[in-house]
């Protein structure tokens, strides 16, 4: 492990070390107390971000220096260890790592995984306030055991400990997926500390954000909302309540219980959802490898590697009809699972990238129009609340269309990229079943006006909360969705987010995406990601691994969603988090609750959705010709669901 042993007093090992002032009047190899040294290219953020310097680097017990060369006595940068506050892979470039100080942060790069992680070792090993409670860079490094005997983790760090006793997880989950546990716990912190540096709470949401300003038009919810991250998935307060589901999103795991979508991925790992850092990826750095020593990682015990779902027979009472997609022995045993049993594991990685807020703001006035958006739009009434700002219904001055504003302060964006990103993937992107970007506005420098398509009928969420669907309405939900996911997925664009919130329907049946604030652009170079994203209910077990990723994360939150149209909620919502993501890790293709109620094709379509097999997972295109989607009704069929509108 590479918590300080003495706890207490973390400084107390180096009181008696020589002081820095020495250090400095050394040739970088040649003086005592050199620890390792070695050349890597650094780069300082700020003024000289797009400059990369071979420098000469040592490391000693208090510090570590930058040298021209290796026979230059000067350091021309010294870090004080005892000011690091962070070491975190990035995919920045290959190999490479962010080393974060009080006042600055340098990226370093290095020539194989093996001198990097031997690198952020020593580093990490000798920084005083990276102790037990941030293990979570780590994980790769973390000497954690589990003892079969005992049924218990050695190792453990303290708040790894306090988490996982706090939590449903039991002690049978530990035996049976120890590294299943260790991974969730990792997750799970990792998201609770990135909320720390965000918004300086640890829990998973803030509690103590500002309050959003009350609008000019006073409404009610402006004043009461908690300025929380974007996308809370809970927290409709108009929806109308319906006593007979005490389990819909209003009652379900409140915040902070409940995870959110945007706990998920850290800001500088958004950004690179804009694209801007594909083109410095290089070749074998977009994904960095695993670490060699993953072994580190997982104890010797045999309970640690349990046998995948080993050809489990199909409890199906029909037999699903030959599946339109390849013949794959996967997609069966993900069939078999919805009837109730488990499926694969395994192994985790992290990535990392940065823009500056100045960065992102530039490229917002690049996009936006200029103008003053109220000369042409008339507000008519607030439809929506977001995190990140309100959505009303408006029309145009001219030609009278409908349109959606979402409108918002970007002084109280705590991520600013996401909107960026939204805005980008909205423009780019017209499709009959995507929510189409109008135009955007910068009003007064920080005030931002989205103009999109109206969909009248809100959110899928509420058309579930109050309708019994069909299974032909089901089909034509998720065949309109299937459709804007191929359009997306055809330009190289993963959602990341997809669930029924981010569904907008209108009343005469259009089924449209929306929300792209996580929308990644694959390219060439990174046609995989390794980035958490989405909502953790609906997230793909690869995600929650934290495993690298495509476009399939997409269609496996599409099956989830089928499953919130059949059964009014996606699997696990009613679990502790921790739990919650542990399920997900480890049972792989969940449970339906009334497999019997539904016809095989229904059936077989959700098996090929959540096939835990990415491979064998069906792509968007593929799914286009399921015999499911062929069932399908019209569009006017949706139309009833809007009934409950009017009252009916
Ligand atoms: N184009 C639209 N047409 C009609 N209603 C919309 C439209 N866009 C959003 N809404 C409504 O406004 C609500 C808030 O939308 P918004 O996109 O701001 O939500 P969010 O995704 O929860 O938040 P954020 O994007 O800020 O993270 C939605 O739940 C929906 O009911």
């Amino acid at each position: 492990m590479y918590a300080p042993e003495d706890n207490s007093n973390p400084l107390s090992k180096y009181k008696d070390l020589t002081p820095i002032q020495s250090v400095r009047d050394q040739a970088p190899t040649n003086a005592s107390g050199v620890l390792k040294h070695g050349y890597i290219s650094v780069k300082e953020e700020g003024l000289k971000a797009f400059i990369w310097s071979k420098r000469y680097m040592t490391l000693r017990e208090l510090t570590l220096s930058f040298h021209r060369n290796e026979s230059t006595p000067h350091a021309v940068v010294l870090i004080f260890l005892k000011d690091i506050t962070a070491v975190t892979r990035t995919d920045l470039k290959a190999y490479c790592f962010e080393l974060v100080t009080k006042d600055r942060s340098y990226f370093l790069s290095c020539k194989n995984d093996e001198e990097l992680y031997s690198w952020m070792h020593e580093i990490y090993s000798r920084s005083p306030l990276m102790g037990v409670s941030n293990p979570t860079n780590f994980v790769h490094k973390v000497h954690v055991g589990f003892d079969p005997n005992t049924g218990n983790f050695t190792g453990l760090p303290e708040t790894w400990t306090k988490l996982l006793t706090g939590s449903a997880i039991t002690k049978e989950d530990y035996a049976n997926n120890p590294q299943a546990v260790l991974e969730v716990l990792e997750f799970y912190t990792d998201q609770t500390k990135r909320n720390e540096e965000e918004y300086g709470t640890a829990s998973l949401v803030p509690s103590n954000l500002p309050l959003i300003p009350s609008d000019s038009e006073g409404d009610r919810w402006a004043n009461l909302m908690p300025r929380q991250q974007p996308s809370p998935p809970t927290s409709r307060p108009e929806r109308p309540q319906r006593p007979e589901r005490p389990d819909r999103p209003e009652d379900r795991p409140s915040i902070p219980e409940r995870l959110q979508s945007t706990d998920i991925l850290p800001v500088t790992q958004r950004m690179s959802s804009l694209g801007v850092y594909d083109d410095r990826q290089q070749q074998g750095g977009s994904r960095p490898a695993p670490p060699k020593n993953n072994t580190d990682y997982a104890p010797p015990s045999p309970t640690f590697t349990p046998p995948l779902s080993s050809s489990p027979s199909n409890k199906y009472n029909n037999p699903p009809p030959k599946p339109p997609v390849a013949a794959r022995p996967a997609v069966a045993d993900a069939a078999a699972a919805l009837d109730g049993t488990n499926a694969p594991k395994v192994v985790v990685e992290r990535r990392i990238s940065t823009m500056t807020e100045a960065e992102i703001m530039e490229k917002l006035r690049s996009v936006v129009s200029s103008g003053d958006p109220s000369t042409l739009y008339s507000k008519i009434k607030k439809v929506g609340q977001g995190a990140s700002g309100s959505v009303y219904v408006a029309k145009h001055l001219t030609t009278n269309t409908k349109v959606a504003i979402k409108q918002m302060d970007l002084s109280l964006q705590p991520r600013k990229e996401l909107v960026v990103n939204e805005i980008l993937v909205m423009k780019e992107s017209t499709n009959p079943n995507i929510v189409n970007y109008l135009d955007s506005f910068l009003v007064k420098g920080q005030e931002l006006w989205v103009v999109m398509e109206y969909m009248e009928g809100g959110a899928l969420t509420d058309v579930i909360d109050n309708n019994k669907l069909s299974e032909s309405q089901i089909a034509c939900i998720c065949l309109e969705t299937c459709k804007g996911l191929q359009h997306l997925h055809s330009q190289n664009i993963i959602h990341r987010d997809i669930k029924s919130d981010n569904v907008l329907m209108d009343p005469l049946g259009h089924v449209k995406i929306t929300d792209f604030g996580f929308c990644a652009k694959l390219t060439d170079q990174k046609n995989k990601r390794a980035t958490m994203v989405g909502t953790p209910y609906w997230m793909a077990p690869e995600v929650v691994k934290q495993k690298e990723y495509g476009a399939k994360v997409d269609i496996w939150s599409l099956g989830i969603m089928a499953i919130e149209m059949i059964e009014q909620e996606p699997p696990y919502l009613d679990e502790e988090p921790l739990k919650a993501l542990y399920l997900i890790a480890t049972n792989g293709t969940p449970t339906l609750k009334k497999p019997e109620t539904l016809s095989s094709e229904l059936k077989n379509f959700l098996a090929v959705c959540l096939c835990v097999d990415v491979k064998s997972r069906a792509t968007s295109r593929e799914l286009l010709e399921h015999e499911f989607l062929r069932r399908a009704g019209s569009l006017q069929s949706l139309r009833p669901l809007f009934d409950f509108k009017r009252g009916g």
